[in-house]
């Protein structure tokens, strides 16, 4: 990944470590990891009144109409026969395991630097947030090797090996799923100069693998895991273990639990698919919460474009009724703008927002001018 890429990955300085406190260990929510207003919509899990997250079979015949449908309507949807094999899945699972039970001293010897991007270290939104997160995270970007040598000196290879193999599945998965999206939009491959194999003149597109770590947390209600954000990304693709936690926020309904499924993977709509597809794909506000027994894992796929490739509104979906609602952005930039404003991102870079001096459009319906 380029330099300029991660200068503008660089977020705010952020606490490395929890203090003294190893979450593993401590038998009551401290102040300074106790969440005043957990409880801001109803959370949800699956009820009569309230339809679940869509799962979608990737080799049924009517993929695309169900992806495309998935994303319009809630942004987020899981998929099965995906084509990752189950027995990759469980290696990443106990790597991630593995390298989160290492000795406090020893994972911050792989400590993400302040101007960094890879590495360990608490989820970079805490600099939003006056309160500590109840998870702990290491990313990859590129290779992991560097940051694994200084966490397992005498084998550090198996680590790389699993992460490498599972970011290229990942990466090929993402593309497929990218161009089943675009399709259900009308939208093919000549459309798009930068999304070629290649990478048109841009490069190739950019990818982070972000494993999190949820350890059990005596008072849950009183814990956040990972703030409410949206992913800047095209798209993520997620594997949760089989303690639930992830909660995506649906208008109406409130923060519902997406159960995890034996094998399933999520994928969720990012910032830049939101502006790509001007709206039609609204980016999913989600989070995750903690769980009073049992410890959660997960392994995000972020999947971008090309650093420096500029994402706008895609012209086959503009008209005189539907016009650009963002203007054009690279993900570098993009990036840049979250590590600065955070969840107002988004409605940051959108033509006639609040913020740029014009009146309160919802960033996530698309809006029908006549
Ligand atoms: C490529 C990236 C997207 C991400 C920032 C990062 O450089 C690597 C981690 C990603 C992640 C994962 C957790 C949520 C999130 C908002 C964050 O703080 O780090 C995302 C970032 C993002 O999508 O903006
Ligand atoms: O742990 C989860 O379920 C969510 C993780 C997530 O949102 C992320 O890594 O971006
Ligand atoms: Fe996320």
């Amino acid at each position: 990944m380029t330099s300029r890429l991660s200068e503008a990955f660089r977020a705010h300085p952020v606490h490395l470590h929890h203090g003294d406190l190893d979450l593993e260990s401590v038998r009551e929510v401290p102040d300074s990891h106790a969440w005043p207003q957990l409880d801001d919509y109803p959370s949800v899990h699956s009820s009569f009144d309230v339809e679940s997250v869509p799962v979608i079979d990737l080799s049924d015949p009517n993929a695309v109409k169900l992806v495309g449908h998935a994303c319009k309507t809630w942004g987020v949807f899981q998929v099965t026969n995906h084509g990752i094999p189950m027995r990759l899945l469980e290696d990443v699972e106990s790597h991630g395991r593995r390298l989160f039970a290492l000795p406090p001293q020893q994972k911050l010897k792989a400590a993400r630097l302040p101007d960094g991007i890879s590495g360990y270290g608490l989820a970079r939104i805490s600099s939003f947030f006056p309160k500590l997160m109840w998870s702990e995270g290491f990313t990859i970007v590129g290779s992991p090797i560097e940051h694994a040598r200084q966490l397992w000196p005498q084998d550090h290879t198996r680590f790389c090996d699993v992460m490498e193999e599972y970011g290229k599945c990942m990466k090929q998965l993402a593309r497929k799923l990218f161009w089943l999206m675009l399709g259900s939009l009308g939208i093919n491959k000549d459309d798009i100069n930068w999304a070629s194999p290649q990478g048109g003149e841009s490069g190739a597109m950019c990818a982070a693998l972000q494993l999190n770590s949820y350890p059990a947390c005596p008072d849950p209600t009183r814990a956040m895991g990972l703030a409410a954000h949206t992913d800047s990304t095209l798209l993520t693709v997620l594997y949760q273990n089989s303690t639930s936690g992830l909660q995506v926020l649906r208008d109406g309904a409130g923060w519902v639990t997406v159960p995890p499924l034996p094998g399933a993977l999520v994928v969720n709509v990012g910032d830049l698919l939101h502006i790509l597809s001007n709206g039609i794909f609204p980016s999913v506000l989600h989070r995750a919460v903690v769980n009073r027994t049992r410890h959660r894992l997960s392994v995000a796929y972020l999947y971008g474009p090309p650093t420096n490739a500029q994402i706008s509104p895609l012209s086959s979906l503009v008209d005189p009724n539907h016009p650009p609602l963002y203007r054009p952005v690279t993900w570098a930039e993009y990036l840049g703008t979250k590590a600065k404003h955070f969840n107002k991102a988004l409605s940051s870079v959108r033509l006639c927002s609040p913020l740029n001096g014009f009146v309160d459009l919802n960033d996530h319906n698309r809006v029908e001018v006549s």
